[in-house]
């Protein structure tokens, strides 16, 4: 395919000169148009499960090979979800390639020129006031290989860090981190030199990670060292995007235990780097193992999907005073070490009060649109937006 693209990239760049960027194109997305004249039921977004996208720059190696950029943000419009257009060029049977648009509705959009602070202010902060009033806060990268997930989420645990170590904040708070890699159905611990751990369920039903350390942290460089040396225990392998892929998610968990009060929950924030979604034909190169920890990360994010959408369904029933249905919503929490690691966030039972933010990471080189939007698909299956008012 990259060689298609490559032959018909001037082809493919005139096409692009030559859409109409005010004519919506047709949507092949889950979240269709209505009928005209049909009542439009408007939606906001949820604030306690947020899908956003963040689309990184062209690096300068898909540019200097010749890959033209694919993935397109609409202006932002007030009050509706922000949409982003993917044109992918297909090779049509009987004449030249035509374009082929789809697009995806998202609750946010940061284009490659936002800065971590920009998506941090956005989309981070709000979760860890949360955490720190007691409430469970969690962020997930998600997206293919190569799209910048690490990049993102390092950059975010490190601003996390510098707000969560405030000084006057700190005399009333203690603060402890662990972060884990979940490497198909085995964990380690990323703070003891990736020592093998065990996710265990106690009488209670809450998960354990028996083994793992907690470190207690009292200024903002321990924290930062602790970021720094956990980066260096994760998983990685060379992918065909990404010469250090991570083969396993990465879970951080910063606890916040509000001294002032001996009542309640202790805080939690979650700052998860998911494992890269990679097609299977990408690695079939890389042998067998290879080819099964792709299909086992492919079914751990699919079960994360199943998951998330479950705990919004439950949360539905519940706003509508629907408890007997809230109560027969399946949440598969124990079909994957990494939701079992994270059941706080989806148990609909466990009553803690939750945010969870989405952020799909997109790589905007035609090379990588067929994954693209699969990412995108993703991204929107999760959106769970609250209808608000008929027109
Ligand atoms: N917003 C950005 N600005 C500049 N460079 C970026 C950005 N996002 C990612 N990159 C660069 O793109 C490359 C791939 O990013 P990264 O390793 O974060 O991808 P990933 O999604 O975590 O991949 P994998 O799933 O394979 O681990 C890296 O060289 C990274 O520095």
């Amino acid at each position: 395919m990259d060689r298609f693209y490559l032959q018909n990239a001037d082809l493919y760049r005139s096409l692009i000169d030559s859409v109409d960027s005010t004519v919506p194109a047709p949507h092949f997305s889950r979240h269709k148009a209505p009928p005209p004249n049909e009542t439009v039921v408007k939606e906001q977004y949820n604030p306690d499960m947020v899908v956003a996208a963040r689309i990184r720059p062209m690096l300068d190696e898909d540019v200097t090979v010749g890959f033209p950029r694919a993935v397109y943000p609409r202006a932002r419009r007030t009050d509706e979800p922000q949409v982003v257009d993917l044109q992918d060029l297909y090779n049509h049977p009987r004449g030249r390639p035509v374009l082929r648009s789809s697009n995806y509705q998202l609750d946010m959009l940061f284009d490659s020129d936002a800065t971590s602070t920009e998506i941090y202010a956005n989309l981070v902060l709000d979760l860890i006031s949360f955490a720190q009033q007691g409430g469970v806060g969690t962020l997930f990268a998600y997206g293919q290989t190569g799209s910048g997930k690490t990049f993102t989420v390092s950059q975010l645990q490190k601003l996390a860090a510098l707000s969560l170590m405030d000084e006057d904040l700190l005399e009333q708070r203690e603060i402890y981190i662990t972060i884990v890699d979940i490497a198909a159905n085995s964990a380690f611990d990323l703070l003891d030199s990736r020592k093998p751990i065990a996710v265990l369920e106690d009488s209670s039903g809450n998960t354990q990670l028996a083994g793992a350390k907690e470190h207690r942290v009292s200024a903002k460089d321990e924290l930062l060292d602790l970021i720094a040396q956990a980066a260096v225990y994760r998983r990685t392998a060379p992918t065909m995007k990404n010469d250090a892929s991570s083969r396993s998610h990465s879970i951080c968990r910063i606890s916040i235990r509000n001294t002032s009060s001996s009542s309640g929950n202790d805080g939690i924030l979650y700052l998860v780097d998911l494992a890269g979604s990679e097609a299977a034909r990408d690695v079939v190169q890389h042998g067998a193992d290879r080819m099964r920890e792709t299909r086992e990360i492919n079914m751990s994010l699919s079960v994360l999907k199943d998951c998330v959408q479950g705990k919004a369904e439950s949360e539905t029933f519940k706003l509508k005073g629907l408890r007997s249905k809230q109560k027969k919503v399946h949440v598969p929490i124990r079909q994957s070490t990494l939701t079992k690691v994270l059941k706080h966030v989806f148990d609909p039972t466990g009553g803690r009060a939750c945010k969870t933010v989405v952020v799909a990471c997109v790589n905007p080189s035609l090379a990588d649109v067929a994954q693209s939007k699969n990412t995108l698909r993703y991204a929107e299956m999760l959106r769970a937006p609250i209808p608000t008012a008929n027109r």
